[in-house]
């Protein structure tokens, strides 16, 4: 039988949330739903700064404990920006979060994340239909959205495939593929995540959220692996606890009670109980 994903990752799932300390996070993002992350990092008690021009990079970088780059709106001056910022945290050995949001709609977008992982980031993310156009597989995604095409279980085990053999080259970065289930693939190991409901492919800005949180937990020193798992399964916590108290079902209701529970979830001491997810 595989392992249960809290026993895998314990000491991680025990001491994370609530946080001890704030990490600084500067995020490159979009501008739709960079008032959603900024907020969601103080939420979890992490600092948000949100600083994109390089010539503000050789300060900033000094305080800064991560950074994320979020591809979901691409301008010329993002453009350079987070290829700068890429490169700099590279130099820098700050760790480094980069979301895929829209990588399987565009040629560019796919160019920019290809330039972003020869700086070997500590994690790439992405929906699941993203993560298959990244790994060269076929992708039905549409827009910043994944498909349910690409979440069967014959598209799930093709993408672990594609992405163990990215991981040989780039041993050091985690993969991360979100959906209904959540794939995990790096040179340690592979596992599946199964919280999280439906509702939250209905408001925007989730899996920027997520890519926001895993940056906030390598902040604080988590390896790879334990920041993608930890993050994904305590906001995917956070949902269903919201689901279950918003009986109209209304979605507006639902993501304020999600992004609520980012600042309450932790105190309850059972929310580990909830997690669900194994190694494969
Ligand atoms: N159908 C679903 N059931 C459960 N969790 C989901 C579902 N769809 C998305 N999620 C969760 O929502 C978050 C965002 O995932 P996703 O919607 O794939 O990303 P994006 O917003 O980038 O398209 C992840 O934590 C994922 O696990
Ligand atoms: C950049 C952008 N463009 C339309 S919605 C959106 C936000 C996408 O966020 P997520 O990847 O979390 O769904
Ligand atoms: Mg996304």
């Amino acid at each position: 039988m595989s392992q249960k994903i809290t026993e895998v990752f314990a000491q991680a799932f025990k001491t994370t949330f609530p946080l001890k300390s704030s990490p600084l996070v500067d995020c490159i993002t979009n501008a739709v739903t960079i008032e959603s992350m900024a907020n969601a990092l103080l939420y979890i008690n992490a600092k948000p700064i949100m600083a994109d021009v390089p010539e503000e990079f050789p300060e900033l970088f000094t305080q800064i404990d991560a950074l994320l780059l979020n591809l979901g709106h691409i301008s010329a001056e993002r453009k350079d920006s987070l290829l700068a910022a890429g490169s700099y945290a590279a130099e820098t050995h700050k760790p480094s979060v980069v979301d895929l949001v829209g990588v399987s709609a565009t040629q560019l977008r796919y160019d920019i994340s290809q330039q972003l992982l020869q700086n070997h980031p500590n994690v790439i993310k992405g929906n699941i239909s993203e993560v298959r156009r990244f790994a060269g597989l076929k992708s039905t995604g549409r827009g910043v959205d994944g498909s349910q095409l690409d979440q069967s279980a014959d598209a799930l085990s093709e993408l672990t495939a594609a992405l163990q053999s990215l991981t040989q080259q780039y041993p050091n970065t985690t993969f991360l593929a979100t959906g209904e289930t959540d794939l995990v693939v790096s040179a340690k190991g592979q596992w599946q995540l199964k919280n999280g409901v439906p509702q939250l492919d209905r408001f925007t800005g989730t899996g920027d959220i997520v890519g926001a949180l895993i940056a906030a937990l390598l902040g604080l020193g988590l390896t790879n692996d334990e920041a993608v798992v930890v993050a994904v399964s305590y906001f995917n916590c956070c949902a269903e606890v919201a689901a279950a108290q918003n009986p109209e079902g209304g979605i507006a209701s639902f993501r304020t009670k999600t992004l609520n529970q980012l600042s309450l979830l932790a105190d309850k001491t059972d929310w580990v109980e909830m997690v669900k997810g194994e190694a494969v």
